[in-house]
């Protein structure tokens, strides 16, 4: 059996201590119903190739237990080679792109021609397989991932279509977060997009290889060439050409196959039409020379045999090209450029054979890695094979009407049984593994086992929430966790009806177990419900499915943008509280000591504390009083952030202090503590693209201008477009999509994505100071 090895990590976390002590950031104004733990950010896959083993765990299974293991592994061994596929031809792969540029359509196409989708469905027509959501069938938009397996030349794929929508980054964050290599698509006439940038420098922070699919060659103003370009101006990235298109527009015919130097032709474009290969046209052969001595050019550079060949004048054959490109793409050398049109059906056969060839198995990307629930600071890896302990990454839960709910999981190590228990890591619960189930878009197909590399949905899971491990409960590990954003825009919500209370609760609570992104609070007291989220549409479509999915009608109040408190400079205050009206007395005297932190690093708690002059019981109490402040911030209400509260000192009476009194005292200190500190509102500010025909350009620019908005640049797009960057507060920007609609008949088109917090401009924080919180319409 693989040894499971270990690894000491300088990052351990202390949640617990009273020191360094965390919590996560505030994001109500009021009581919590739900609370999220501050996830730390996952670190990128080649820095875990620097960390350093240094033993080996030791093992304290009884005789028994090592019978018991010692017959299982033979029996994994056993599975081992019956497992269908080989984990060598596994493939587990994301499309990401920007809104529009073809995921959905090249998945489906995907699906249709390695034989498991019979009838294809369009995106126009609202039929597409993988937009299985009402809502996306609706707008013809993909806004959850949906996971499906499929086969190509003896391989498995295991594929994610992510949203390209903004307001659902964190669908891509987590498809990334458990794929190993990815198809990058464009729109062959708008280029590279604003959220295409996004996904690349997402795709760059998980070190995740990808090629690129140059899409839409059929469309009018479509051209290969300056998207090459523009994947090295906006993406700084090293294209490889690896194909080049035969003719374009209404004339695409097919690609110029510059590893095997020939051309590929589709004699139709309907779904199906058969290609063949071919001589190269010649009025391309010059051209097809040139890009195939630059490919030459550039892998050779990958191995020095191949290259001192090269230059006694031996080209590289067929084999030494594809093994080169292949090592290139995974170490991140370079990014292969294809080119096709999903929707005329043109291409989509070659870059199967491209994601089989150049994109990487689960065994050529680093092995997973986490730590010892029971030692944090000891780092343990998982390596991409049945036989290690089970491992596997929760990344994504889904409601489901046939069987309540699905759990999808990665599994990176091991295998995972149907009808067997594993440990949730992080909360110290064993789940039972009910069904395993194979996914395909809206079908799905029940296994028995699942195993290293796979991709599967469990049903019927109880606690397990999105980020969370699975694993065995003999070799627990925690692996490393995702990055979850903190939502920027709030709106009030209401039942229309009594009978809809509990059923609104459920929904919400099922919609935040899905969706991290997404978060909701209630205040008894006001009798208010708060949902949280990522954007105006975002937050639209969670009403939408309360609706559809939970039958909940409900009110919705005017979004709100979620602000945040802080302060500017380090302050300390001593409190005390003290009193006296007959019985026990309460007494409490503390000292804490306030100090700003970096942005994003929420709340902070520490004790400095010397020879018990707050007895140690006493601590959680002040813990308690100053965090239920700090989702109250004084100047209006909303949650503080990036502050440090140290407790240096204070005394205690022996009959009248307590928990309670030094909890009161804390909320007191909290209170003049933050007074002192320089208190200041911040606002989330948005990075905001506007795509505009010239002659609307003074317009937007004006209305951008009154929206305390702050142009950073003009830039031009093919077709006489304008493109418009600046910097403008989310507060401004709510209904942006009309006004801009109105302004110019429909003809220009945003993005925009959260830049930074920054601090709001007085005379609005006097506004926002004497404001009421939202309330629902
Ligand atoms: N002309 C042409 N149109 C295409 C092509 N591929 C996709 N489309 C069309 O472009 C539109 C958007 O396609 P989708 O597949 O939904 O794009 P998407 O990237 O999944 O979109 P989101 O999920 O909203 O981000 C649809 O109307 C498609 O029919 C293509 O190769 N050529």
């Amino acid at each position: 059996m693989a040894a499971e090895s270990a690894r000491m990590s300088s990052t351990g976390s202390s949640l617990c201590n009273f020191n360094g002590y965390r919590r996560p950031l505030p994001l109500s104004p009021s009581r919590f119903l739900l609370l999220r733990p501050r996830l730390s950010s996952s670190s990128s896959r080649s820095e875990f190739l620097g960390s350093v083993r240094l033993s080996s765990k030791p093992s304290n299974l009884s005789t028994l237990q090592h019978q018991r293991r010692k017959f299982s592994v033979l029996a994994m061994a056993a599975e081992e080679s019956n497992r269908a596929v080989p984990l060598k031809d596994y493939r587990n792969i994301g499309i990401m792109a920007h809104i529009d540029a073809g995921k959905t359509t090249t998945t489906e196409r995907i699906l249709y021609y390695t034989g498991r989708n019979y009838k294809i469905g369009e995106v126009h027509e609202g039929t597409a397989t993988m937009d299985w959501m009402e809502q996306e069938q609706e707008r013809g938009i993909t806004i959850t991932s949906a996971a499906t397996t499929t086969f190509w030349n003896k391989h498995r794929i295991n594929i994610i279509d992510t949203p390209g929508h903004v307001d659902f980054t964190l669908e891509v964050e987590r498809a990334l977060r458990v794929l190993d290599g990815a198809i990058c698509l464009f729109d062959s006439v708008a280029g590279v997009e604003p959220q295409s940038e996004t996904v690349w420098r997402q795709a760059d922070k998980y070190g995740v290889p990808r090629i690129c699919f140059v899409n839409k060659m059929d469309r009018l103003g479509a051209n290969f060439f300056r998207t090459r370009d523009m994947i090295v101006t906006n993406l700084g990235a090293k294209p490889l050409v690896i194909q080049i298109p035969v003719g374009a527009e209404d004339n695409f015919q097919g690609i110029i196959d510059l590893v095997k130097m020939k051309a590929v032709i589709w004699s139709g474009e309907e779904l199906g039409a058969k290609f063949v290969y071919e001589d190269i046209p010649a009025d391309l052969e010059e051209l097809s020379r040139d890009y195939r001595s630059q490919m030459i050019e550039t892998i050779v550079e990958l191995d020095d045999e191949v290259m001192e060949s090269y230059l006694e004048g031996v080209e590289p054959d067929e084999e030494t090209i594809k093994r080169l490109i292949r090592k290139g793409t995974i170490s991140a050398s370079f990014v292969p450029v294809l080119c096709g049109s999903a929707f005329k059906n043109k291409g989509v056969q070659p870059l199967l054979d491209a994601v089989v060839d150049y994109l990487p198995s689960p065994l050529e990307v680093p092995p997973m890695k986490g730590t010892d629930p029971e030692n944090p600071e000891l780092t343990i890896e998982r390596t991409a094979s049945d036989d290690e302990p089970f491992a596997g990454l929760a990344f994504k839960i889904m409601s489901d009407s046939f069987v309540g709910s699905l759990t999808f999981v990665r599994v990176y190590a091991g295998k995972l049984s149907a009808g067997s228990y594993v440990l949730n890591s992080n909360k110290g619960k064993k789940e039972r593994i009910g069904r395993l189930l194979e996914m395909h878009a809206n079908s799905r197909e029940d296994v028995k086992v699942a195993l290293a590399g796979d991709i599967v949905a469990l049903a019927g899971l109880k606690d397990t929430i999105t980020g969370e491990t699975l694993c065995d409960p003999e070799k627990p590990i925690v692996l490393e966790r995702m990055d979850f954003p903190d939502p920027v825009i709030k709106v009030a919500i209401e039942p229309k009806t009594k009978a809809d209370v509990d059923k609104m609760a459920t929904g919400l609570i099922k919609l935040a177990q899905e969706d991290p992104s997404f978060h909701f609070s209630r205040d008894e007291e006001i009798n208010q419900t708060v949902i949280e989220g990522m954007g105006e549409l975002h937050l639209e479509i969670i009403v939408d499915r309360l609706k559809r999915e939970f039958k909940v009608e409900a009110n919705v109040g005017a979004p709100q943008v979620n602000y945040r408190e802080s302060i500017s400079k380090v302050s300390e205050v001593k409190y005390v509280h003290k009193k006296q009206s007959g019985g026990q007395g309460q007494f409490a005297d503390i000292t804490v000591r306030f100090e700003p932190m970096e942005a994003g690093s929420g709340y902070e708690f520490k004790s400095e504390i010397k020879g018990g002059a707050v007895p140690r019981e006493y601590i959680p109490g002040v813990m308690k009083g100053l965090e239920e402040c700090m989702s109250n911030g004084v100047l209006a209400g909303f949650p503080v952030v990036d502050v440090r509260a140290v407790l240096v000192d204070g005394s205690y009476h022996d009959v009248d202090s307590s928990v309670l009194a030094f909890q009161l005292a804390a909320r007191g200190a909290f209170r003049e503590g933050m007074k002192k500190s320089g208190p200041k509102m911040l606002e989330p500010i948005m990075k905001v693209e506007v795509v505009t025909p010239e002659e609307h350009l003074g317009d937007v620019i004006g209305d951008l201008n009154s929206r305390r908005g702050q142009i950073n640049s003009f830039g031009d797009k093919p077709g006489g477009l304008k493109v418009v960057d600046a910097l403008v507060p989310l507060a401004e920007m709510f209904q942006y999509v009309s006004t801009l609609r109105g302004m110019t008949k429909g003809r220009a088109s945003y993005v925009m994505q959260l830049a930074k917090f920054d601090v709001v401009p007085q005379h609005i924080q006097n506004q926002l100071a004497t404001k009421e919180q939202p309330v629902a319409a």
